[in-house]
C-alpha cells in the first residue's frame, strides 16, 4: 500500500475516535447534569412535603345536611409573603395604662357627679338630688341611680363623712359593687379553635373590633384566623383582610353577598384544619327591628357549631346611643346566646353609666371597652381602673 494511503487511513481514524470520545464526553456531561437536576428536584419536595397542610385550605365545606347553606367561593386572603414588615401589637398590659386617662374626661358627667361627694362638706337635700341628675345623664339608668344614691345617702350620714378620703373611699366600694368587681371579664379562646362570633348593629364598631382584638391575640403569641361573614357591606372584608395583614393574619372570606353561614362555616373549617388557636368572626350589621336578617344571624351561629361550638359572642355595642344601646343588648340576646359586651366609643361619650345598664339587662359582663380610633385603642375593661379613673377625674377638676 502506498504510504499516502496509509496515512490518510490513520487519520481518519484518529478523527473518528477523537469524535466518538467528544460525544461520549458530552453524553457524560449531560448525564451528570441531568442527575444532578434530579437529585435537586428531590431534594427541593423532600424540603417542601412537610409545609405542605400549613396552607389554609379552600376546599369547599362539607354541608350541614338540615341546614341550606348555599354554596359559595370562599378565597383564603393570606397576607402576602414578602410582606415587608407586620406591626407588633401593644400588649393589653401597657395599652391599659396608656388609655386609662381617656377613660375618665374632665367633662364627664359621673365624675362631676362624684366631685360633689368627694368634698367632704355636709350635704343638703339638693345636693343629693343634683347628683341623682347627674347619674342620670351619664346614662346609669333610673334603678341603678337610685340604689347608688341610696347607699352612698345613708352611709355619708351615719358615718357623718367629713374627710375627702373617707368620701373617696366609700365612693370606690359603692361604684365598684354597682359595676360587679368579680364577673370574669376574659375572653374564652378555649376550643380547637375557639371561636369567637362578634355581632352587633351597623356602625357600632364590630369590623374595628374584630381588627383590634386580632392584635390582642396576636400580642399574645395566638395564632389566629378571620372570617368575613359580614358579606353585607361589600368593603367591610376588606376592611377586615387589611386588619389582618397588618398583624400577618389571614383571613377567609366569600363573595360579595354570600351566605354569611357558609363564609363562618367555611372560616371554621380552615382554621381547624390548619390548627390555629382562634378563629375571629366578623358579622354584618343587623337591624335589630328586622326579624329576618336577626334570624339569619341565628343560623350563622348554628352553622358553625357543625364544625366546632361557639366560644364567646361578644355584642357591640356603641357608648353614644345611650338606651338605644340597651334595646340592642336584648334583642340580640334573644337570637343568640351573648356571652361578653364591648363598649365601644367610650372614649367620644364619657357615658360609662351604660355599663351598669348593660350588665344588668344581659346579665353578662362588659369585657372590653373600645376607646379611639387607633389600632390598639381597646382594652380589657377593668372596673377597679375605670373606677380609680373616674375618681382621679373628679378630684383633679
Ligand atoms: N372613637 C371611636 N371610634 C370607633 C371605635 N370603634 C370603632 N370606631 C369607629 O366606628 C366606625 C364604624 O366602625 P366599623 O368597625 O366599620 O363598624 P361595623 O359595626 O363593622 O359596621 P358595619 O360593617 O356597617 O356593620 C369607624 O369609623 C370606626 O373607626 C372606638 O372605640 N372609638
Amino acid at each position: 500500500m502506498d504510504l499516502t494511503i496509509i496515512l490518510l487511513i490513520v487519520l481518519a481514524l484518529g478523527l473518528v475516535a477523537v469524535g466518538v470520545g467528544a460525544v461520549a464526553a458530552r453524553r457524560q456531561a449531560i448525564a451528570t447534569r441531568e442527575r444532578a437536576e434530579l437529585e435537586a428536584k428531590q431534594a427541593e419536595q423532600a424540603a417542601s412535603g412537610g409545609t405542605a397542610t400549613a396552607e389554609p385550605s379552600t376546599e369547599a365545606p362539607e354541608r350541614p345536611t338540615d341546614e341550606p347553606v348555599v354554596e359559595e367561593e370562599s378565597v383564603v386572603d393570606e397576607p402576602a409573603v414578602a410582606a415587608p414588615e407586620l406591626d407588633t401589637p401593644e400588649t393589653p398590659r401597657t395599652r391599659l395604662q396608656r388609655l386609662r386617662a381617656r377613660l375618665a374626661r374632665s367633662d364627664n358627667p359621673l365624675s362631676k357627679a362624684m366631685l360633689t361627694l368627694l368634698s367632704g362638706k355636709q350635704l343638703d337635700e339638693e345636693t343629693w338630688e343634683d347628683f341623682e341628675d347627674t347619674l342620670l345623664t351619664a346614662d346609669l339608668g333610673v334603678g341603678p341611680t337610685t340604689q347608688l344614691t341610696e347607699r352612698l345617702r345613708q352611709r355619708f350620714t351615719v358615718d357623718g363623712v367629713t374627710d375627702p378620703e373617707q368620701a373617696r373611699n366609700i365612693l370606690r366600694e359603692e361604684l365598684l359593687t354597682l359595676i360587679g368587681p368579680d364577673s370574669d371579664r376574659s375572653i374564652n379562646t378555649a376550643g380547637e379553635p375557639g371561636v369567637v362570633m362578634v355581632v352587633g348593629v351597623n356602625g357600632t364598631g364590630k369590623t374595628t373590633t374584630v381588627g383590634k382584638l386580632a392584635r390582642v391575640l396576636v400580642a399574645e403569641d395566638a395564632d389566629v384566623l378571620l372570617g368575613a361573614a359580614d358579606t353585607f357591606r361589600a368593603a367591610a372584608a376588606e376592611q377586615l383582610a387589611t386588619w389582618g395583614e397588618r398583624v400577618g393574619v389571614p383571613t377567609v372570606r366569600g363573595e360579595e353577598a354570600a351566605d354569611p353561614a357558609s363564609v363562618a362555616f367555611e372560616a371554621v373549617k380552615v382554621g381547624k384544619e390548619n390548627g390555629v388557636d382562634v378563629v375571629l368572626i366578623d358579622t354584618a350589621g343587623r337591624l335589630h327591628t328586622k326579624t329576618g336578617l336577626m334570624d339569619e344571624l341565628g343560623k350563622v351561629k348554628r352553622v358553625i357549631e357543625r364544625q366546632a361550638p361557639v366560644s364567646e359572642v361578644l355584642l357591640v355595642i356603641d357608648a353614644t346611643t345611650g338606651q338605644n344601646g340597651l334595646t340592642q343588648a336584648r334583642i340580640f340576646s334573644e337570637v343568640v346566646d351573648v356571652t361578653g359586651v364591648v363598649l365601644t366609643k367610650l372614649d367620644g361619650s364619657a357615658k360609662g353609666g351604660i355599663i351598669v345598664q348593660i350588665q344588668n339587662e344581659l346579665g353578662v359582663p362588659v369585657k372590653l371597652v373600645g376607646l379611639g380610633e387607633g389600632a390598639d385603642d381597646l382594652a380589657p375593661f377593668d372596673p377597679e381602673m375605670f373606677v380609680d379613673a373616674l375618681l382621679d377625674t373628679a378630684k383633679a377638676s
